[in-house]
């Protein structure tokens, strides 16, 4: 999964990438010529006084000083900019794949996992990215190139590389072995934090209002805690990691100067060779432990790619078809044909043999006892979810086989629990026809009782509206989201329980005001409320999932017993109150 998703996404900075390996390539060249120089300064120049040969050796180091740090920045600049602009890719990737998701598939990941998937995991397979570019090409050459090296200078001493390099990796190695498992369980406790997060915030009013505070501020506790002990547990283990090579890089250098001393006063090696033994031995195990970092990112980068690999491999059950239909003729007629619907994971379905249609300028009613599946019902409409049996059609044509831009233009929804996006009441109203004019904003304020109130708000059209609509009410919340729709212009309107915040009166004219806007649409009413569909070209009564009457309101009260026991619930409750 990981070397797929670095494949797809590094493709094109594959320039980007061969630039960085050739920095690094001759960066490193550089490196491992610099001790070199150092014996020779030391040796043909302090050693003998030849300040000629010093002034030389020196020169050159100077210059490939320059060399080594010009390539090392470069590469590390170039190297994060590859890193970033993947990163910034894969997250676009993730964004848009996500989009296309239905509401099966976003429930199925949980929002917080899409989160933490398309920020936390990408970053991790980022970082991955950019350890790899900064230290791919360095390590296998530096350790390589520092044992070539470190033999010219003298075979006699080479014994103790087999010793030090070797115990370095095998500690490192079992370190890392160490963290793996803790890895996957970081990325699903980041999962936790954020959902408990999430219901926290968003549900924050249910809170205060149950004075559930000590209650979340345990369950938050506990996912915070549980998520620090496994960062805990990894930060243990990587704590180790460098007082370990620290450790490993002293005894070595005591061990080379000691053996080396010997071999000093014999004549077998000059000082300054010595040196330069001593600093390729460092640069080999510095090189150990660069490649131990690359390696100890990489078990959670994969756990981190399998998770976003997971999320774009996810076909969308609402998916377009193959050859979707573009252009369809009609005013907006819709039909649905035995339609039935069972959520994943539901014993048995929650719509069944629906079967009705809704014609342009008439105003097609719903309604039924809470959960008897209307919302649902709705949302098959503009393929939020697809019927499990049956077929949805917009004038004749099939909603699956519809391009989707073709079918949600067609729609106008205003949801049951309607959201609005931060931003101003103006962005808001323009959500779904970015060209409309002020003066059509405020004819849809006008039909959905909304002029008043947003003509009151500081700044009117440029009244800021807050995520999720937080700082206007309920019922503002819904009026606004219904003129949202009416700046559409739809062909279907889709009204989902959207009076129910009004009071009568406001429901009323609404209505009223809506009729001559609707005139030519097909408008589909969910409502609880008897009065707010009483008027209804057609009224559907649904129970249970199943259609138990169609008819208008005086014929259903004859044919339809469920329908008449809802008037009289209602009536009886208007009495009572
Ligand atoms: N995402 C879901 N997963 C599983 N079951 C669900 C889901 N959403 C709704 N249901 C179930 O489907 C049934 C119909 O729900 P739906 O929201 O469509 O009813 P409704 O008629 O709109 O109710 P209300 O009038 O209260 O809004 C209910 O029994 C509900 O519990």
């Amino acid at each position: 999964m990981l070397i797929r998703l670095l494949r797809t996404h590094l493709r094109p900075y594959r320039r980007l990438l061969a630039a960085v390996v050739a920095l690094q390539f001759v960066g490193t060249m550089a490196s491992l010529y610099l001790p070199s120089l150092n014996a020779e300064i030391i040796d043909r120049g302090v050693a003998v006084g030849d300040t000629g040969q010093i002034m030389r050796t020196g020169g050159w180091m100077l210059l490939v000083s320059l060399l080594q740090i010009t390539c090392s920045i470069a590469a590390v600049y170039l190297g994060a900019k590859t890193a970033m602009s993947f990163g910034r890719d894969v997250r676009g990737a993730i964004f848009g794949h996500v989009n296309r998701f239905s509401a099966r598939e976003v429930a199925r990941f949980g929002a917080p996992s899409l989160i933490t998937r398309n920020t936390n995991d990408v970053q991790q397979v980022q970082m991955l990215v950019l350890l790899t570019c900064t230290m791919l090409v360095a390590a296998p050459i530096m350790s390589i190139g520092g044992v070539v090296m470190a033999l010219r200078e003298d075979v006699g001493l080479s014994w103790l590389m087999l010793v030090c390099v070797p115990v370095l990796a095998i500690a490192l190695g079992l370190l890392i072995r160490k963290m793996v498992p803790t890895f996957r369980l970081m990325q699903t406790r980041i999962d936790t934090v954020n959902r408990v997060l999430r219901e926290q915030i968003t549900g924050i009013r249910v809170v205060r209002a149950f004075v559930r505070e000590p209650y979340e501020t345990e369950r938050f506790g506990v996912a915070n805690g549980d998520l620090t002990a496994t960062a805990l547990r990894i930060g243990r283990l990587q704590a180790l990691i460098f007082p370990l090579v620290m450790l490993v890089l002293n005894v070595s250098s005591v061990a080379v100067l000691w053996f080396g001393a010997g071999r000093v006063d014999s004549g077998q090696i000059e000082i300054g060779a010595l040196t330069a033994f001593l600093q390729y031995l460092m640069q080999i195990l510095m090189a150990v432990m660069m490649a131990t970092f690359m390696l100890m990112m990489v078990p959670r980068a994969a756990v981190c790619a399998e998770r976003i690999v997971e999320v774009l491999d996810t076909e969308s059950s609402v998916a377009p078809a193959a050859r979707p239909v573009t252009e369809v003729s009609g005013r907006g007629e819709l039909e649905l044909r035995g339609v039935a619907f069972q959520y994943p994971g539901a014993s048995a379905p929650v719509l069944h043999d629906i079967s009705f249609r809704a014609e342009p300028g008439r105003t097609t009613a719903i309604i039924g006892s809470t959960g008897a599946g209307k919302t649902t019902l709705l949302t098959l409409i503009p393929r939020l979810v697809d019927p499990t049996a049956g077929t949805v059609l917009v004038d004749g044509v099939d909603v699956r086989e519809l391009a989707p831009d073709e079918l949600w233009r067609r729609i106008g929804l205003v949801p049951q629990r309607p959201y609005l996006f931060s931003g101003t009441v103006a962005s808001n109203l323009r959500y779904g026809n970015p060209d409309a004019s002020d003066a059509d904003l405020w004819a849809a304020l006008e039909i959905a009782q909304a002029r008043e109130f947003v003509a009151e708000m500081p700044g009117g059209l440029d009244a800021p509206i807050a995520q999720g609509g937080t700082n206007v009410s309920g019922g503002q919340r819904q009026r606004l989201a219904i003129a949202r729709a009416l700046v559409r212009k739809p062909e279907i309107y889709l009204f989902d329980d959207s009076f129910s915040a009004l009071d009568l009166g406001t429901d009323a004219r609404l209505r009223a005001a809506l009729k001559p806007v609707t005139a030519e649409a097909a408008v589909v009413i969910v409502a609880q409320r008897v009065s707010t569909i009483v008027d209804a070209d057609q009224i559907i009564v649904v129970e249970d999932g199943g259609v138990v009457g169609v008819g208008r309101h005086e014929e259903l009260l004859q044919t339809c017993p469920t329908y008449a026991e809802i008037v009289a619930s209602q009536q009886t409750a208007e009495v009572t109150a």
